[in-house]
Order: structure tokens, then C-alpha cells, then sequence
């Protein structure tokens, strides 16, 4: 990816996210799924805070009570300092583990058209939009459609169309998890680099730890549902070296909190 040439104002850096004592649960026919509970934890303005934790424990739910899709049977989250609201939050961006194109549309009408859903007129739509398809490498590829695209390219076209919007909260929901383990290694460092041209705050919800130590500034690692947060773990630019001591001992460090253990031979020993 490369650099884009007029990188988000200031004003549309990144906020504080605050999780205040935050519980939920989904009422499932005559039961009731308790899902988060008594869940507390800062992002700080511009900061990554990957979140762990076992399949099913919450995640997801936790993202959209961030960007104001429900809101939370208990407690609160704040966004630069009030209550996050129902409803759509022109703040945020959003991208999942399936990009979610549009199959009608083009790459440069899928990056676009959140463009002109909130409100920028055709013209300034389409510079922003190619100036992100330069960033992501996706110049030449603007007028195909997403079937044309390999998996890498169309999670590109899916952060692209995101980044766009110079959201100030960044929500993602394992959005490298459905690529190979190679285009993934590349689009995490592309990510990287993004990140430092607009600095939004990010949660980026992810089952890779390496993942979460190679892009957060901090980890959330979650218990089993219902879950509450079982620690917070800092990660410094030292530990994201994947040949330090430092880095192997954040790695066993969160697999410990997640219950797993790092050591192979030793989980299959008899
Ligand atoms: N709308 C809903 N109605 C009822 N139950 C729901 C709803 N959404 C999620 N759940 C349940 O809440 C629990 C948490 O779901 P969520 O998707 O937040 O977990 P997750 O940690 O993101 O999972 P995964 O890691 O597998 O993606 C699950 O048991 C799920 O079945």
C-alpha cells in the first residue's frame, strides 16, 4: 500500500472509548444467553486494542454496543466522554472477516458509495476513493467486480472502503482471518502503516495472538461467556519482535489467560 497524499485532518483523529462496567445478554426464545458481564477497559485516543478471547464469549456483541448498533442491558460506553448512542455514529467504520462487497459494483463504487451515503458529493467521492484504491494497491483493479478479486484484494477493497470514511473509531471483527497466512502477514504490516497516516481508535477483535501482539498497543483478553476481561496486557514496540524473548513471553503470556498452552510437545506428552 502506499502513502496517501492528503491524509486525514487532524480533527478526525481518534477519540476515547470507554467500557464502563458493560453487561448484555440475548433472550433466545425462553432463554437467556448471558454474553458479557461487568466488562470494564479504555481505549485511549489513537490507540489499537485487540480483543481475545474463546469463540462464542462476546466479541462480536461487544463491537456493536461500541458502534451503537444495541445498547447494553448494563453499564455504559462512552465516546469522547458521552454515552455512545443507538443509531448510526458517523464516527465509526466498520470492516469483517468477509469484506461484504457489493457483487454489482465495481471496487471503485464499492469504496464510494459509503462516500455518498454520508453526504460527499460525486466528485469529492471519487477522489477520496481513488486516492485509498492507490494506498491499497488497487489502482488497476478499480473498475472490476468483486468476484474478480482474489481474497487478499477484496479484504483490501473492505479496509480501503472503511479507511475511507476516516473514521475516528475503527471497529473490525477478524478482517484478515479468511485470507492465507501469508497475504495475512502482508496486510497486517499494510494495516500498520494505514493506521499512522489518520491514528483513528481502533478494536480490532481477532483468534490470532500473534496477530493481536503485532498490531495492538494492548490486549483485551476475554473469559469464556459470559465474559468479563481477564486481563489487559501492554504490548511495546520491543515484544512485536517475533524472534525476542520478549515477544515469545507476551505470547504465552495471553495463551496462559486464554488456557492454552504455547508448548505443543508438552499439550500432546502423555
Ligand atoms: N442477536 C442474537 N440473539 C441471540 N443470541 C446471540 C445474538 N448475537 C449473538 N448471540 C449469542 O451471543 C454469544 C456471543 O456471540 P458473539 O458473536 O458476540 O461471540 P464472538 O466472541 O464474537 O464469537 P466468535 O469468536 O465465534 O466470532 C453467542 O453465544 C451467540 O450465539
Amino acid at each position: 500500500m502506499n502513502a496517501v497524499s492528503d491524509p486525514a485532518p487532524a480533527t478526525r483523529r481518534g477519540g476515547e472509548l470507554i467500557v464502563d462496567n458493560v453487561s448484555h445478554h440475548f433472550a433466545s426464545g425462553p432463554r437467556r444467553v448471558d454474553v458479557l458481564q461487568d466488562v470494564s477497559f479504555t481505549i485511549p485516543p489513537g490507540a489499537v486494542a485487540c480483543v481475545v478471547g474463546p469463540s462464542g464469549c462476546g466479541k462480536s456483541t461487544l463491537l456493536n454496543l461500541s458502534a451503537g448498533l444495541a445498547g447494553p442491558a448494563a453499564g455504559e460506553l462512552r465516546w469522547d466522554g458521552d454515552p455512545v448512542r443507538l443509531g448510526q455514529n458517523r464516527d465509526v467504520g466498520m470492516a469483517f472477516q468477509q469484506p461484504g462487497l457489493f457483487p454489482w459494483m465495481t471496487v471503485e463504487r464499492n469504496v464510494a458509495v459509503g462516500l455518498r451515503t454520508r453526504g460527499h458529493d460525486k466528485r469529492d467521492a471519487a477522489r477520496i476513493t481513488a486516492e485509498f484504491l492507490e494506498t491499497v494497491g488497487l489502482t488497476e483493479f478499480k473498475d472490476a467486480y468483486p468476484t474478480q478479486l482474489s481474497g487478499g484484494m477484496a479484504q483490501r477493497v473492505g479496509i480501503a472502503r472503511a479507511l475511507a470514511l476516516q473514521p475516528r473509531l475503527l471497529l473490525l471483527d477478524e478482517p484478515f482471518a479468511a485470507v492465507d497466512a501469508f497475504t495475512r502477514l502482508k496486510l497486517q504490516q499494510e494495516f500498520k502503516s494505514l493506521l499512522k497516516l489518520s491514528a483513528p481508535t481502533v478494536m480490532f477483535v481477532t483468534h490470532d495472538v500473534p496477530e493481536a501482539i503485532s498490531l495492538g498497543d494492548f490486549i483485551v483478553v476475554m473469559s469464556h461467556r459470559p465474559a468479563s476481561v481477564v486481563r489487559i496486557i501492554e504490548i511495546n514496540r520491543e515484544d512485536r519482535d517475533r524472534s525476542s524473548a520478549a515477544y515469545a513471553h507476551k505470547l504465552s503470556e495471553t495463551l496462559e489467560c486464554l488456557g492454552v498452552t504455547s508448548d505443543m510437545d508438552a499439550a500432546t506428552d502423555d
